[in-house]
């Protein structure tokens, strides 16, 4: 079974069909990348699946189970975490509060158990501090741990957020455009640190991405979008020589053309 299934959805914007029917799936332990041409439809597709939209038609599956129209706020409760192109950080907060936030999210114990600090409650806090720790090492923040967000690099900022949708342990980490911003040298290090995530967590990884050879690099299979539908979906090799790919991005301008 696969972890995500999208099934034939459809979204409109008044007389704009963004998405026409597209489907594709992403496996357990899967990293899928999903590129297209600009305005092919990647956006209005991943902010269906994180529950910003719902489709007109068509559904999303999650662990079989159908989530298509769940509200954004209970993504994190169902196993999905995302990231943001521009960031969603708490700034003036630490980088350690920032990802603790994270956890919070998804704690088991409601407001009340919170307020007479139960003993569910102190469990829930030691466990999503050292979980903290954990992330912080493997994303290699510890340095940083205690400064305000907004004093780090756009590209460490961009690991804080990724720490932060660890935190609460998903099936799925939805990433849209994560080499956004980052120079050269930032993004061999962030695809070293994805293969990194998917060896030490149980998940799989939906990247949404303009920086092709990032995709061709880390993905095991690649969904292509163009003019809101699906115009191929294979390994990076065969994506890569599919002649529908190439006249897709030949269309969109040389700069992508390259990149493919
Ligand atoms: N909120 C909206 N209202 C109206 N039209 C929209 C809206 N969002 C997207 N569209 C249109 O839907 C189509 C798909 O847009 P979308 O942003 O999903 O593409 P994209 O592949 O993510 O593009 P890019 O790579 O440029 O971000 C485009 O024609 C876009 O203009």
């Amino acid at each position: 079974m696969a972890l995500l299934e999208v099934d034939d959805i459809v979204i409109r914007f008044g007389g704009v069909t963004a998405v026409a029917g597209v489907s594709f799936e992403v496996a357990e332990h899967q990293i899928c990348g999903l590129i297209g041409p600009n305005g092919a439809g990647k956006t209005t597709t991943f902010n269906c699946i994180s529950g910003i939209y719902r489709p007109n038609s068509g559904r999303v599956l999650f662990q079989g189970r159908d989530i298509t129209g769940e509200p954004r706020h209970r993504m994190t409760g169902l196993g999905i975490g995302r990231t943001f192109q521009n960031l969603a950080l708490f700034r003036s907060m630490t980088v350690r509060d920032n990802v603790l936030a994270g956890a919070h999210a998804s704690g088991r114990s409601g407001f009340i158990a919170s307020a007479l600090n139960l003993p569910l409650v102190r469990r829930e806090a030691q466990e999503a501090e050292a979980r903290a720790r954990e992330l912080l090492a493997l994303l290699n923040l510890e340095r940083v741990a205690e400064l305000p967000v907004a004093a780090l690099p756009f590209g460490w900022q961009k690991r804080v957020e990724m720490a932060r949708a660890l935190i609460s342990r998903p099936k799925l980490l939805l990433l849209d455009e994560p080499a956004g911003g980052l120079n050269h040298g930032e993004v061999d290090e962030l695809a070293e640190l994805l293969v990194d995530i998917r060896r030490n967590f149980d998940l799989s990884i939906l990247l949404v991405e303009h920086h092709m050879s990032l995709v061709m690099r880390v993905s095991d299979k690649v969904a292509v979008l163009d003019f809101g539908k699906k115009i191929a979906d294979g390994t990076p090799d065969e994506v890569r020589n599919d002649p529908e790919v190439i006249k897709a991005y030949l269309g969109a301008g040389d700069e992508h053309a390259q990149a493919a």
